[in-house]
């Protein structure tokens, strides 16, 4: 029987024992969006940092944006009597699931997921909550709570991720609250939605105040599970060399 994660949020100094049924739950997107994991193997270090992972799980039928690439895992060589592997194909689009924009993505000259500077991508990040069935995240709803120096910022506009199914009617974020935000220093967005822009929209206005000031985005974020405050965003993008985002495998951890 595995051990399951503390209820009260505390620091549990047991170790989770894993098991194939919490492996098989883990593939599943079922269970606590978080495990907890020994911070170092250093016998004297029982101190055990809570990880959240805020990825969607890749598999197929997982939802794309209307009219892109389906996502598609095909066994090209299969374990039998005369061969000693399984080894397969992914067909998959490279904004499918929890993926990393690259500035390429909205600017025809602009740098490809490959080449970005994996420092925003890594480090302190603050975690807020939205209301949920917001049109557009507006400065206001932001005012006085982004603490100076925050780099970071992930917003969660759903209470519960639409897992297995499309919502057209995304929270998207304001172009003017970029350029706040901007004006504040952080240097990374991440949402919870599918896109910073309405799915709609043809301007891209919220990707162009990116541009503008040099931002990272992430896009596709789960953070049900995860409460407002300070963590450690581990989120690097794959190094598709000359691509224009890549799927992350993001976890926060509690600082
Ligand atoms: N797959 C697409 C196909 C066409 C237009 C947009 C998308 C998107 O996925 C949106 C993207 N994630 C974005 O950065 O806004
Ligand atoms: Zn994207
Ligand atoms: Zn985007």
């Amino acid at each position: 029987m595995a051990l399951q994660p503390h209820e009260n949020g505390g620091t549990d100094h047991r170790l989770p024992v894993r098991d194939g049924r919490d492996q098989r739950r883990q593939v599943s997107g079922e269970g606590p969006g978080y495990q907890l994991l020994p911070r170092t193997t250093e016998p004297e270090d029982r101190t055990v940092s809570r990880i959240y992972d805020i990825t969607q799980p890749i598999r197929s039928g997982i939802p794309v944006w209307p009219g892109d690439t389906d996502y598609a895992e095909q066994r090209v060589w299969a374990i039998d009597a005369s061969c000693p592997v399984n080894v397969s194909r992914l067909t998959l689009s490279t904004h499918t699931g929890t993926h990393a924009d690259a500035p390429l993505h909205y600017d025809a000259g602009g740098l490809p997921i490959g080449a970005v500077d994996l420092d925003l991508y890594l480090g302190p990040a603050l975690v807020l909550h939205l209301p949920p069935g917001l049109n557009r995240v507006e400065s206001g709803h932001l005012a006085g709570r982004v603490p100076t120096g925050t780099r970071r910022l992930l917003l969660r506009t759903y209470d519960r991720f639409p897992q297995d199914v499309w919502d057209s009617d995304f929270t998207a974020i304001g172009a003017d609250t970029i350029d706040s935000l901007a004006g504040q220093g952080v240097r990374l967005i991440g949402v919870d939605a599918p896109s910073l822009d309405p799915q709609s929209s043809k301007t891209m206005d919220a990707h162009m105040a990116v541009r503008r000031h040099g931002m990272a985005i992430l896009e596709g974020l789960v953070l049900d599970d995860v409460p407002e405050g300070m963590f450690e965003l581990i989120a690097l993008p794959l190094r598709l060399a000359t691509a224009d985002a890549a799927p992350v495998r993001a976890i926060l951890r509690s600082l």
